[in-house]
């Protein structure tokens, strides 16, 4: 819409310069056309300087008729030979100098260059007056219409004011005021009226310069764009600042998000899934925020912490303080274990249930503290026997012992515990309250269980230790310091038989 409005404003002042340079065209026009006399008259002025044709032309009529505030003949040395002055909107005298158009050569400038041949020569545009701004338009007279010799120039005046710019006005969307007050005021850079329409950002306020024929400011025309014009609390400035605050806003915004809040989000996230039963995983450790890596540092010291002193419980709920060796419930996972590798790989293994003979008598005789010692030095020889990866060696409970073998034959079982009783011998623990030997012995119930024990891929543990239980119960019947193994039986097999 701005580009529109600026060429019709164009428009407007061509229009009314062009009408101005009309009046003067239609006047030589009307005086050597239509009114053979006046063009007589005229000519004979430009001769004589008669009083009739002043009287008869420069009246109230022709300048308000006209719409021209100023007329003025200069004869062919451009000297002016009348000149007069009527506002065409007040009828007030106007006293313009000559002296404003006598500035020769600068304002024979407004003046067309004259000719010879067929031609009316013309020339208009801006001038400065003592009554402000005005339009001009300058005509050659000649001795004939449009022929003969110079004799002269006619020129109008209109001074640029109300009637000016209600034509500006009426052309365009704008609103157009002028401004005088231009002395001082530094004007370069401003567009001229008469230069190429120039698009730049829509504004709602533009400036446009007039100029006199010898380039001097002349008037500043300010031209308000209806279209283009926005609401006071939104103007050019307000949205260049909201624009910018907002991406700074934008910015900032995504600079925290980066910097802090998506971090922050992983590091809770990595926190959130620290699961003690998979296993401690430590968090990564490498963050942008210097805090954010200390907090991620000190976690990860705790994990480790957390870490040791569970490896430490763990190995505590399984392992018997007094001998070091594994306890039940040690024995129990791993007899699980074992268990799992002969129902799906057939892997044999033995269970052996060894139980001191006449501890109490021991304890009796040598005290509790001399007991203990007993126990860890047992405890000892037996895991000795203990020589491959998959053998343990446990505490049951109290003077009682479980041995585990994997992938043990009948053979080498009785070979291993026959060992075990000579290490008891080697030993040679003294018991003088023992019924047994003078040293202190032990007795065995041992059970070896096959893949061909298994029964709907089912081996009760209960089962193994009830096998294992028997065979002690029978060593210890038949003697102690010895051995019994027996053939593993399952309750699933016994209902079977
Ligand atoms: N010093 C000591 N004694 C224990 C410990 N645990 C169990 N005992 C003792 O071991 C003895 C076991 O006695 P019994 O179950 O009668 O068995 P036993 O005297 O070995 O007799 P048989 O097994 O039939 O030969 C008890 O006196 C318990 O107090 C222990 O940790 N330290």
């Amino acid at each position: 819409m701005a580009e529109k409005e600026l060429k019709l404003l164009n428009y407007g002042v061509q229009t009314a310069l062009t009408s101005l340079s009309r009046l003067t065209y239609d006047y030589s026009v009307w005086t050597s056309t239509y009114d053979y006399s006046v063009w007589t008259s005229t000519y004979d002025f430009m001769h004589d300087l008669n009083e009739e044709y002043i009287d008869e032309n420069m009246v109230p009529d022709t300048f308000n008729s006209l719409k021209v505030d100023g007329i003025f003949y200069l004869n062919e040395n451009f000297e002016p030979i009348l000149t007069k002055g009527l506002h065409h909107l007040s009828d007030v005298e106007l006293t313009f100098s000559f002296y404003d158009f006598k500035k020769y050569p600068l304002n024979s400038k407004m003046l067309p260059t004259p000719i010879s041949g067929e031609g009316a020569p013309h020339k208009e545009g801006f001038i400065n007056t003592q009554y402000g701004p005005a339009l001009f338009s300058a005509f050659q007279i000649r001795d004939s219409n449009k022929f003969g010799g110079n004799r002269g120039f006619l020129i109008f005046i209109q001074l640029v004011e109300e009637p000016f710019l209600d034509l500006l006005n009426q052309s365009t969307l704008t609103k157009i005021s002028i401004d005088n007050d231009i002395v001082g005021k530094n004007l370069s850079g401003l567009p001229l009226w008469n230069e190429k329409v120039k698009i730049e950002d829509v504004k709602p306020y533009r400036h446009i310069l007039f100029q006199d024929m010898n380039g001097l400011p002349v008037t500043v025309l300010k031209i308000k764009h209806s279209k283009g014009d926005l609401p006071p609390l939104i103007n050019e400035h307000s949205l260049i600042f909201i624009s910018i605050l907002s991406l700074f806003i934008y910015l900032f915004y995504h600079l925290i998000t980066h910097t802090i809040i998506k971090p922050v989000k992983k590091l809770a996230l990595s926190i959130k899934l620290i699961d003690g039963e998979l296993g401690f995983k430590l968090l990564d450790d490498k963050f942008s925020v210097k805090e954010l890596m200390i907090v991620s540092n000190n976690v990860n010291q705790l994990i480790n912490t957390v870490q040791q002193q569970n490896d430490l419980l763990r190995k505590q709920a399984t392992t018997d303080q007094l001998t070091s060796l594994i306890n039940r419930h040690g024995l129990l996972a791993v007899l699980e274990i074992h268990k799992d590798l002969c129902i799906r790989q057939g892997i044999t293994f033995a269970v052996v249930m060894c139980d001191i003979d006449h501890f109490k008598q021991y304890n009796d005789h040598f005290g509790h503290l001399e007991g203990d010692q007993a126990l860890v030095d047992v405890a000892q020889v037996l895991k000795l026997q203990c020589k491959r990866a998959n053998d343990y060696c446990a505490r049951y409970g109290g003077e009682e012992f479980t041995l585990l073998f994997s992938d043990m034959s009948e053979n080498d079982l009785q070979e291993k515990l026959l060992r075990i009783g000579d290490a008891m011998k080697t030993l040679n623990i003294a018991h003088p309250k023992s019924q047994t030997a003078p040293h202190m012995t032990f007795s065995c119930g041992a059970t070896i269980i096959k893949a061909t024990d298994v029964v709907d891929h089912s081996l009760p543990i209960s089962d193994i230790f009830k096998c294992a239980d028997q065979a002690l119960y029978e060593a210890k019947s038949t003697g102690r310091n010895n051995f019994v193994i027996k053939e593993f039986v399952t309750l699933a097999s016994d209902e079977q038989r």
